[in-house]
């Protein structure tokens, strides 16, 4: 098989600066998770990360989680693959500040340092540009306290979809419980936007 080379990670010179929605979480403000089934926030999973998230001053994020023992890949030590959802999360949690639907569609991340069991992570993400549909955003994380030893780097492109994107490509019973829930839809529907 083969595959296309993919573009930049790097916004071209002339991307639009990001701007933080007038009806974004303000500053210090808790972000819920946007699913209870989530994997990263959600807290209906007994084995989640659940990564809680508040909202930074610009268009970022600060999010934390402890990591527990059925993080690890290495014995005492998390699994690489288990932060790297904690930081698609807390990028994607960008989606809250931005006001849009945004999926992952590259990340990339650096391991600088290994992450013990039971240390809590701090995470901080930042959209750094908007292209059309694009959003290319970073992250950093860091051990131990929001300025601990630096453990991860990112950067990663979101893509604006519509919530079709959703209805179309996730499993019919799991929609069918989002769209029951009267409270999940109506936040969900308040970042519905017409890339
Ligand atoms: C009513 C019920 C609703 C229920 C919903 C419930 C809850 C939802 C609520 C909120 C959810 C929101 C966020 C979730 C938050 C956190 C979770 C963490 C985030 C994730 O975990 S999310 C899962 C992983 N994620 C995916 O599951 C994506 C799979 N993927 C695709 O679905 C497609 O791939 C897509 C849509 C990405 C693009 O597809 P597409 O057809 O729309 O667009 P296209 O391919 O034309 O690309 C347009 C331009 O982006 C460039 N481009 C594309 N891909 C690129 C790449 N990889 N690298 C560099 N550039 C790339 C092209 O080069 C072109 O650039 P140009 O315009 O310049 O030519």
């Amino acid at each position: 098989m083969t595959d296309s080379p993919r573009p930049s990670l790097t916004p071209p010179p002339d991307a639009a600066q990001p701007v933080r929605h007038p009806d974004a979480p303000a500053p210090g403000k808790a972000i819920e998770p946007h699913y209870e089934h989530c994997f990263a926030c959600g807290p209906a999973q007994p084995h989640g990360l659940h990564l809680s998230s508040r909202a930074g001053e610009g268009v970022e994020v600060f999010a934390e989680f402890t990591v527990g023992t059925a993080h690890q890949g290495a014995p005492g030590l998390a699994h690489g693959g288990v932060l790297v959802t904690a930081m698609d999360d807390a990028l994607g949690t960008l989606n809250w500040l931005l006001h849009t639907t945004s999926v992952t569609a590259r990340l990339e991340t650096d391991f600088r340092a290994p992450v013990p069991v039971d240390s809590t992570l701090y995470l901080h993400t930042w959209a750094e540009a908007v292209v059309g549909r694009k959003i290319y955003c970073r992250g950093e994380a860091r051990l131990g306290a929001p300025d601990g030893p630096l453990a991860l780097t990112a950067r990663a492109l979101f893509i604006q979809v519509t919530l079709d994107h959703f209805v179309n490509h996730g499993r019919p019973e799991d929609i069918k419980a989002v769209i029951e829930n009267p409270d999940l839809i109506k936040r969900t529907r308040a970042f519905e936007v017409n890339p």
